[in-house]
């Protein structure tokens, strides 16, 4: 693993982003991983602003999604599908047809999940998978206890899950889905490169579990450790509980577009 510490979820944004669109620029044709969540709306924010000014043609571009929840129709307001309408795909040039998120409200969701792997290896595994970090470890929608070796699949949500995404369900555990089809941890190991964003101080104890600790089925994320080509970016509150993080590398100092948005100091002694 390779660990970058920005200051605040602003300059992890902007990381993210141009790694996003430096793969694109590098391979137009790049297979992107995409995940969503409150981290990534940053990410994406941004990435679209840059595709805007600086011209990234994601004409070529296929994407898969990491999840969606079971019984959600794309067309749902807290659909995943509806979540990357809203946030990326309507403000690049992606292909619609080059866009996969698991289909919710499949007929039959245990197929849906063997053909959504199958096209995965289809368009030729995923060059750069982006990922969020859930505060119970999971990523994608793989909870604790998920098997490392785990495909694409339903799965059942943890109590923890439903409780942190239920601000998107109106504030009411009760009406987040209960299962979703999830790429599986295995699947997500596949991906040529790997980019895990955490922030924010209430994920600090799990990030320096999945980074530093054993890698283990209760902390899905943990199993990044094992990927040849992982990158975490994490802002300084998300990293406070890391053993190494003075050892850390910046890449903060020269780089013009990263002191451009360097918060101002605070007045102090
Ligand atoms: O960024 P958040 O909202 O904390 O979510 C963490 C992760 O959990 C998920 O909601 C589950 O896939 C992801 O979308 C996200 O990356």
């Amino acid at each position: 693993m390779k660990i970058i510490i920005c200051p605040d979820p602003a300059h992890v944004a902007v990381l993210a982003a141009r790694l996003l669109a430096d793969q694109v620029r590098g391979r137009p044709e790049s297979v992107l991983g995409l995940a969503t969540g409150r981290t990534m709306e940053a990410i994406y924010r941004r990435l679209v602003g840059t595709a805007r000014a600086d011209g990234v043609d994601f004409g070529a571009v296929t994407t898969f999604n990491l999840d969606e929840y079971v019984g959600l129709p794309g067309g749902h307001a807290q659909s995943y599908r509806h979540y990357m309408h809203a946030h990326l795909f309507a403000h690049v040039d992606l292909a619609p047809e080059r866009t996969h998120v698991p289909d919710g409200a499949a007929p039959d969701a245990d197929a849906e999940a063997a053909g959504y792997e199958a096209r995965i290896a289809q368009a030729g595994g995923i060059d750069l998978q982006l990922l969020g970090l859930g505060e119970n470890g999971h990523i994608g929608f793989n909870e604790p206890l998920s098997a490392l070796a785990s495909r694409t699949r339903v799965v059942t949500l943890a109590q923890a899950t439903l409780a942190q995404n239920a601000g998107m369900f109106g504030g009411d555990p009760s009406r987040v889905p209960t299962r979703a089809i999830t790429m599986g941890t295995g699947t997500i190991l596949e991906a040529r490169r790997t980019l895990m964003v955490v922030t924010g101080a209430r994920k600090a104890a799990i990030a320096a579990r999945a980074i530093e600790g054993p890698v283990s089925a209760a902390v899905p994320g943990s199993a990044l450790q094992f990927h040849p080509d992982c990158l975490v970016l994490l802002d300084a509150a998300a990293a406070s509980g890391l053993a190494q993080r003075d050892a850390i590398e910046w890449q903060m100092r020269h780089d013009p577009e990263l002191v451009a948005i360097q918060p101002a100091r605070s007045a102090g002694p």
